[in-house]
């Protein structure tokens, strides 16, 4: 009997591969950085052989001296809509990844908006019409990058998200699939049928030929090419990370949430089996696919979390280690009224405004080092209660607990300011790496590792529950006052222009 599965979790920093036994317990875990590509303002992208081979690198590092056959099978999760293009004729991509931050393509969106597909979009795709979703990262690669919209006309381009790229790699080439909760961040998929919507990719100009299979997120939909790892492994579970985060958290009930706090932040609801759309600007996304069984979710999504911890590290130099902003930020009582809107690369749900930009307010000759890294790790709980509330209105009740996880949830002082700023218990589960361990779960369902999501739901393990201590009153004038500073954020681009 294998004891193993593999979870690969590609993210938007450092690609990781962790090895989890039966009982859901990490046996081995490897993790790499690579390299952040920022060729202009609001603009990121990595090179997608960066991404292979520090995925592959981890994975043989988790694996290290573990038979292959004690490998059951493989789950892979990933950074969405990330977008690739590549040439199927050669392997060889046409540009570096577009990342899902990158605002380049943001007139290309004004441009959508323009031409009146605004609304048939939202319907169609649960989404918004923003920079954030691949197609318009597809469209400005066809309209830039020299000779691609003939090549793609001819067939000879594919696209996609960074689980697709990963699936072609480990299956030498064999494979260009993507399973349904990734398409659901494209802005082409339909989200009733499941389904590559025509109307759209005629509006879009994007050839149907470019695009992947679409398959569950737990199903036996691939193999390892035997060159890759050594031996031929099921590929079984596949799901973009916040849905997989999602699946880790065991939210299968309607009605459940989860927030990760990673290099953005992303909540989650469970809203079952019918795709709602949102009143409150918030996504309409899928959870994930099982055979016959879909799950939707509600989503809010920062763009900008655990990120400005990396900026306080390497942009401004006040600390060395994302470690150290706890003790920084604790240096001082309270944040000296100092809010900081780390809108670096616009704002996400539920503003939706790509011309915001960062902005720290509230400045005094007596702000320290310590008021900014407090003000900075406040605003990933500000943020978070934006999509909350948001996320109430919608559900027409209040939330009963929040379930979080992602690099930055580590932080306790954050996590305490978090339960008392919502005013809802916030509890963290042992293993944060929730992402990985979802994707695992998906994997081991499909190939009868794990029985049923009954069984995995005995798998989560408490940490900490964190209890709302403050006084409600002042975290409200609080959230009045960041609710201020967002106001003063938003359209810097565009007035600057
Ligand atoms: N103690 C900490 N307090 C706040 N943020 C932290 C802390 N440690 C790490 N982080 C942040 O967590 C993020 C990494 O989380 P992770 O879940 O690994 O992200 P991703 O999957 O997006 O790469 C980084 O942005 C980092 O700055
Ligand atoms: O890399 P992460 O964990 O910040 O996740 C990125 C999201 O998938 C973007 O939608």
């Amino acid at each position: 009997m294998p004891r193993y599965i593999l979870a690969l979790d590609q993210g938007t920093t450092s690609s990781r591969s962790i090895l989890f036994d039966h009982d859901a317990r990490i046996v081995s875990v490897a993790q790499q950085e690579f390299r952040q590509i920022l060729p202009a303002t609001g603009q990121v992208e990595h090179d997608p052989e960066d991404l292979w081979g520090s995925q592959i690198s981890t994975a043989e590092g988790a694996l290290g001296k573990v038979a292959l056959e004690e490998v059951a099978a493989i789950g892979i999760t990933n950074q969405r809509e990330t977008t690739i293009v590549w040439d199927k004729r050669t392997g060889k991509p046409i540009h570096n990844a577009i990342v899902w931050q990158s605002r380049v393509s943001s007139s290309i969106c004004d441009r959508l908006r323009s031409e009146g597909v605004e609304d048939t979009i939202r319907q169609k795709t649960g989404l918004v019409v923003d920079a954030y979703f691949s197609a318009s990262k597809i469209i400005h690669l066809l309209e830039t990058v020299s000779g691609a919209r003939q090549a793609a006309e001819d067939g000879h381009l594919l696209f996609g998200t960074v689980d697709c790229y990963l699936v072609w790699r480990l299956t030498g080439g064999k494979r260009h699939v993507t399973d349904v909760s990734n398409a659901s961040r494209t802005m082409m998929l339909n989200i009733e049928t499941l389904e590559w919507d025509d109307e759209l990719l005629a509006a879009y100009k994007i050839p149907r030929s470019m695009l992947p299979e679409i398959v569950d997120c737990s199903g036996q939909f691939a193999e390892t090419d035997p060159a890759v790892l050594g031996r031929v492994i099921p590929i079984s579970g596949m799901a973009g990370d916040q849905q997989a985060a999602s699946f880790g958290q065991t939210c299968f009930d309607q009605g459940m949430v989860k927030n990760t706090y990673g290099t953005g932040a992303f909540a989650l609801m469970n809203i079952g089996d019918k795709p709602v759309l949102s009143k409150n600007n918030l996504l309409t996304t899928v959870g994930w696919r099982i055979g016959d069984q879909v799950s939707y979710a509600l989503e809010g999504s920062i763009f900008v979390a655990g990120a400005v911890v990396q900026w306080l590290r390497d942009g401004l130099g006040i600390i060395e280690a994302s470690s150290e902003v706890e003790p920084l930020a604790e240096t001082v009582a309270d944040n000296g009224g100092v809010y900081f809107v780390p809108a670096f690369v616009g704002l996400g749900a539920p503003y939706w405004d790509p011309h915001a930009r960062g902005t720290i307010i509230g400045l005094s000759r007596g702000t320290t080092g310590g008021h900014i890294a407090r003000a900075a790790l406040e605003s990933m709980a500000f943020q978070t209660r934006d999509m909350i509330e948001a996320m109430q209105r919608d559900a027409g009740v209040p939330l009963q607990v929040l379930q979080v996880d992602g690099g930055a949830s580590v932080n306790n002082a954050l996590m305490q300011f978090q339960t008392d700023l919502l005013g809802t218990r916030v509890r963290r589960p042992k293993i944060s790496e929730t992402t990985a361990l979802g994707a695992a779960f998906l994997a081991g369902l499909a190939v009868g590792f794990w029985e049923s999501q009954e069984e995995l739901r005995g798998l989560w393990r408490l940490d900490r529950e964190f209890e709302p201590t403050a006084d409600p009153h002042k975290m409200d004038q609080m959230y009045t006052r960041w609710q201020e500073a967002v106001t003063r954020s938003r359209a810097w681009e565009r007035a600057g222009e």
